[in-house]
């Protein structure tokens, strides 16, 4: 398979990068001084595009590519890769779900309890010397809280198990009622955030999902309500969600992706109500190096001929 071209657009890990060399011809384009004239030069040779949640393969790539027969993304979200024109142009599709479906789930908790413990501020209470003029404010408990869920997928169901451990009700939306779920059902995302205490967002970034969290969303989970995204930063309409934190009007955030990475409203920085993470849900060392086998276990089927492990299209 070493004469295969596979695309790498930009560094995503040193175990990904070593194990596509092993077997493949990897072409990273971020080392080529010219990018269009780099992808023109191997237009011929590139069979595979391996993409993340930064850098997909949308229909210009698509398009520049003849012999492109695969994108395999080392990621589960795949809102940049151009779903609908691959299938017109018989081009397959691999995310890597479940692998990284626990420590997603793990960092929902943790920015709970990261928000509403003030875990950050108190961390940086203490470094700074304050302790010692006198103890930190009292703070928000966690436990019991209901918890509502945007996206009851495989993610959302991990955050429901881990926030049951918690002993917190779970109220959840999603494009239809799930009857095997015993958690409540709302409708609407507003009636969803004028139930719960912390709202979790983990749906698919899709064109209905942009913006799922809007003024009308803020303003119904209200000034004591915690938003956290670990979705996508299109999700949130960023810069109402900067006014209604600004405005006490929401209780507080806790962030993992944002609108435009790695750019980060800097209007938050300054706000101990929020805590945020630079995009880091699934990043342990184990999950990523499970992620990277998966991506490299879909690209061996593909070229033998053998059944995708993930196939999304
Ligand atoms: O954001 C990360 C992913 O989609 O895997």
């Amino acid at each position: 398979m070493d004469s295969i071209g596979v695309l790498l657009p930009i560094p995503m890990s040193p175990y990904l990068e070593q194990e596509l060399e092993k077997r493949f011809n990897l072409l990273k384009l971020w080392t080529a001084p010219h990018k269009t004239q780099f992808i023109k030069d191997h237009a011929t040779s590139i069979r595979a595009i391996v993409g993340n949640a930064s850098a997909g393969a949308d229909a210009e790539l698509i398009d520049s590519l003849p012999k492109l027969e695969i994108v395999a993304s080392y990621s589960v979200g795949i809102d940049k890769v151009d779903l609908k024109y691959c299938k017109e142009k018989g081009v397959r599709v691999t995310n890597t779900p479940d692998v990284l479906t626990e420590d997603v789930a793990d960092i929902a908790i943790g920015l709970s309890l990261a928000v509403m413990r003030r875990l950050c501020e108190s961390d940086r209470y203490v470094r700074s010397g304050l302790w010692k003029k006198g103890d930190y404010k009292l703070t928000t408990k966690f436990t019991g809280k209901t918890v509502g869920i945007i996206g009851m997928g495989r993610i959302g169901k991990a955050v429901a198990k881990r926030a049951e451990a918690f002993s917190c009700p779970i109220a959840y939306f999603s494009r239809s009622g799930k009857p095997d779920l015993k958690y409540k059902y709302y409708p609407t995302v507003v009636e969803l955030a004028s139930n719960c205490d912390v709202l979790v967002v983990v749906c698919p970034l899709t064109e209905e999902t942009r913006h799922i969290i809007n003024r009308e969303v803020m303003n119904a989970l209200g000034p004591k309500g915690v938003l956290i995204n670990i979705g996508r930063g299109p999700h949130v309409d960023e810069p109402e969600l900067v006014s209604a934190l600004l405005e006490g009007r929401l209780g507080g955030a806790g962030l993992d992706v944002y609108q435009n990475e790695p750019e980060v409203p800097e209007e938050l920085f300054g706000l101990e109500n929020v805590v945020l993470l630079p995009h880091v849900g699934s990043g342990t060392v184990e999950t990523r190096n499970a992620m990277a086998d998966l991506v490299i276990g879909n690209l061996e089927a593909h070229f033998l001929n053998k059944p995708l492990l993930t196939p999304v299209v």
